[in-house]
């Protein structure tokens, strides 16, 4: 709930913008603050049949429950909107059968299909998460951490790499298929391709852990870890909820992306300071001016992605790089000693060279 106090006196997550409530700004989080007047007496009894089973005061504890959820959501998704996020976290449910709130809440729930391709990642990827965290609690993965050996040095490796040889450093990826572009390689060897990377000279490495859009896993990238590498690694997934870092820093990740496009602000904020508290370091990817603004406002920041490619029409354009460290993002990002990393698109040393030029360091 920490989301709620701070929203308040936030004014960058001023919820008056949010456009698709007919209704008073604000009126939906002063209902919830003000802790959501239930009635009770429009609740159905669907009654337990026989004794020992749920006693009616439990259903009505277990709809309010519900209602609730559904009222969090609901509010999780305002916010987001607010910050000019598109994507939704999950599918538009409708309100729990017994929900007594205003009308408009049912007319947002039309549409359960995903919007495009990063929505339906997100969306997918939340029904995952949900799963992996009962077979592995949280309580259990912090036990793990414990005995975990150390983190090496994302950022520092990739500092070093650009003042030794004057270029940005190389983080290789390990990718076996993409929603863009499909199977990239057959017979995937993910610890020989990883050695090959490294001998190659890339000072970090990326490793896909998505599994079903792109045919990744943490065993990679576990695998990858015990094999005796130097490369510190990037783990590549699409965060949703902190217990993902836990899982990555388990399975031997140095370094996390967060995806802005994503991660509302407050979410980066307490993402990022889970991730120092693990000793990883955080790439907090951008694609466009607003995300940007938006992660640099907040503190703490080391390392920010550009993508070049938009996730959610596949389109690619290297110029995004160059349009967003131009101006006063650019000197921000000099003064915070920010190191940007340019991502996707880069196929010949032309293309490194002009994001290079843009202010790319990685
Ligand atoms: O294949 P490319 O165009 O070289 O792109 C690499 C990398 O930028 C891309 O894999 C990527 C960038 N951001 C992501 C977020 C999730 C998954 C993948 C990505």
């Amino acid at each position: 709930m920490e989301g709620l106090i701070s929203l308040k006196s936030s004014p960058r997550t001023s919820l008056s913008s949010f456009p698709s409530f007919n209704q008073p700004p604000n009126s939906f989080a002063r209902r919830f603050s003000m802790d959501l007047p239930l009635r009770r007496s429009s609740f159905p009894a669907i009654r337990a049949q026989q004794p020992g089973t749920i006693s009616p005061k439990e259903e009505d504890e277990e709809d309010a429950l519900k209602v609730k959820e559904w009222e969090v959501g609901m509010f999780q998704n305002e916010v987001a909107a607010s910050q000019g996020i598109r994507i939704r976290r999950r599918p538009p449910t409708s309100p729990p059968l017994h929900y007594v709130g205003p009308f408009e809440f049912r007319l947002q729930n039309d549409g359960n299909t995903p919007r495009n391709i990063l929505e339906e990642i997100v969306w997918h990827k939340d029904t995952e998460v949900s799963q992996m965290k009962e077979r592995k609690p949280l309580a259990t993965l912090k036990k793990f951490i414990e005995n975990a050996p150390l983190t090496r040095d994302f950022v520092g490796a990739l500092k070093a790499a650009h003042s030794r040889t004057g270029l940005p450093g190389l983080i290789a990826e390990v990718k076996k298929a993409s929603p863009s572009r499909g199977i990239l390689r057959e017979d995937f060897d993910p610890v020989e391709i990883a050695r090959a990377y490294e001998k190659g000279g890339a000072a970090c490495l990326s490793v896909l852990t998505d599994e079903k859009f792109f045919k990744g896993s943490f065993e990679n990238l576990e695998a990858i870890r015990n094999a005796g590498l130097q490369c510190p690694l990037l783990c590549k997934e699409f965060v949703i909820d902190a217990w993902q870092i836990y899982y990555a820093r388990i399975k031997g990740a140095d370094a996390i992306l967060l995806i802005a496009a994503v991660l509302p602000d407050l979410d980066i904020r307490y993402m990022v300071k889970i991730c120092k508290m693990l000793g990883l370091a955080a790439l907090v990817e951008v694609h466009d001016e607003r995300e940007m603004d938006r992660v640099l406002g907040i503190d703490g920041i080391e390392l920010i992605g550009i993508n070049n490619r938009n996730l959610e029409t596949f389109e690619v354009d290297i110029s995004n790089t160059k349009k967003l460290l131009e101006g006063e993002h650019g000197q921000l990002i000099h003064q915070k000693d920010i190191i940007v990393v340019g991502e996707s698109g880069l196929f010949t040393p032309d293309h490194v060279g002009y994001v290079q030029e843009a202010g790319v360091k990685a």
